[in-house]
């Protein structure tokens, strides 16, 4: 039986990671992306704010798609080392919960400088890099490894790796719920 999986966000270098990591997880599986609300700053500073932005993604996005079994949400945040952040976390309609984190790396001092103060990343980063809309193509991490490693491609490792329950629940007994 094919499985819904809903998305909750729109931005393609987050779709399609997660298009390319769930249809050869669940083979005939159906996505579906929507924009959904974060509940956290639009520019999440620190792994907290981080990590609630892609939990309340993935339970908002559940909860959005009808029929949907499970749900991805990503969200990126910098820390205040000045490091770029990533967290996935996915939603089962049973309620089990898993979170996972990509990649940390130290962005360009000046532009954390700017972030810190109150600036959004993608704004500056494109800003700085003369780009329209980077963080929904190569974003800081395809910009930075000029190319050797893109966004999209960044997901797609933790995503993986927070599927790893659902894909070993015999292995990762379930909370008790409640
Ligand atoms: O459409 P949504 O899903 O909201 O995607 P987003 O890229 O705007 O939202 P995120 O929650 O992933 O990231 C929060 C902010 O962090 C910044 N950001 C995170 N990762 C980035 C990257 O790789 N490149 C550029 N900006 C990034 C950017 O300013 C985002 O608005």
């Amino acid at each position: 039986m094919s499985i819904t999986i809903a998305v909750g966000s729109t931005n393609p270098a987050k779709t399609s990671a997660a298009k390319t990591i769930c249809e050869r997880a669940f083979p005939g599986c159906t996505m579906a992306a929507v924009e959904v609300p974060s509940g956290v700053p639009e520019q999440p500073i620190g792994p907290d704010q981080t990590s609630t932005g892609a939990r309340n993604r993935a339970r908002a996005a559940l909860a959005a798609v009808p029929g949907a079994r499970m749900s991805v949400g990503f969200e990126g945040g910098v820390d205040e080392e000045g490091n770029l952040i990533n967290c996935v976390a996915v939603v089962e309609a049973g309620g089990r919960e898993n979170l996972t984190w990509g990649v940390r790396f130290p962005l360009p001092p000046a532009v954390v400088a700017r972030v810190l103060r109150g600036e959004e990343l993608s704004r500056v980063m494109d800003e700085v890099t003369g780009r329209n809309e980077s963080k929904k193509h190569q974003g800081a991490v395809g910009i930075l490894t000029n190319g050797l490693f893109t966004r999209a491609e960044m997901w797609q490792g933790p995503l993986a790796c927070a599927l790893m329950p659902f894909l070993h629940p015999e292995l990762y007994p379930a909370p008790v719920p409640g």
